[in-house]
């Protein structure tokens, strides 16, 4: 479990919060504090009381992954293919398995075509994908995507559930504005102004009242079960 205890850091201030393993979505308004819970998370922003644990660990003590909405600020490698593979270059593993890892990884996410690419050629959501697809080379234990769904298209989005699924990784909390983006999520947790709102499960119907149909994550797991089934 992700723990959360007693919290204030920034804008934050949270009592108790808690994160099972699977995917958490994060929702609210602008300047809520969706960006900061996730530094907090990732261990970028220390908490100036309280406590934050991964599975007992400090979040300095895991791996974690981040994409952001302009991952370009974090890329190092010029070429696609040294930016999936730098995460691996220092693992004791041969080049082969490596080589492989990363072939592998940018076929599940359908960015082969983009391994020899220059990475300062690639459009916005093309970089978001491969900082993804480097992320998740590197098995982090958690994961974290901060409003990386605003570059990409449906048919991405709609594949992410099912890459995220089978990647192994234990944890992965984003953030987001749109429903049917949460709809993936197995929990979701809303802040307004720095405090958790709401913080319910999505793989059980609730008798949580979303406003109208479209807002509602619900709604989007209707529709996109109907997809998966190829029903309209
Ligand atoms: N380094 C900082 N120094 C001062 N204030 C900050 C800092 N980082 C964030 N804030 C403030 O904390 C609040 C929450 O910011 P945060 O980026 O977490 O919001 P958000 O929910 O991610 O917003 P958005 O949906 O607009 O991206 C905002 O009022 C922001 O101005």
């Amino acid at each position: 479990m992700i723990e959360i205890r007693s919290v204030r850091a920034g804008i934050l201030k949270i009592p108790s919060c808690t994160i099972h393993p699977g995917i958490c979505a994060i929702a609210g308004p602008n300047g809520a504090g969706k960006t900061t819970f996730l530094k907090l998370l990732s261990g970028i922003l220390p908490a100036k009381s309280g406590s934050v644990s991964i599975d007992g660990k400090e979040p300095s003590a895991c791996t974690i992954g981040w994409v952001g909405e302009y991952p370009d600020r974090n890329i190092l490698f010029p070429r696609v293919y040294d930016e999936l593979a730098s995460s691996l270059r220092f693992t004791w593993q041969s080049c082969e398995s490596s080589d492989l890892k990363v072939r592998k990884c940018a076929h599940d996410l359908g960015i082969t075509h983009l391994l020899d690419r220059d990475i300062h050629g690639l459009s916005g959501g093309e970089l978001i994908l491969v900082a993804f697809a480097a992320a998740c080379i590197a098995s982090p234990d958690l994961l974290i995507l901060d409003e990386t769904d605003s570059h990409l298209d449906e048919r991405f989005c709609h594949h992410l559930e099912e890459f995220i699924r089978s990647s192994g990784i234990r944890y992965v909390v984003f953030s987001t504005h749109r429903p049917e983006q949460m709809a993936i999520a197995d929990e979701m947790i809303r802040l307004v102004r720095g405090e958790v709102a709401e913080h319910l499960s999505l793989t059980e119907e609730s008798d949580y009242a979303f406003p109208d149909h479209l807002s509602n994550p619900w709604f989007w797991r209707k529709v996109q079960t109907e997809l998966s089934k190829g029903g309209t």
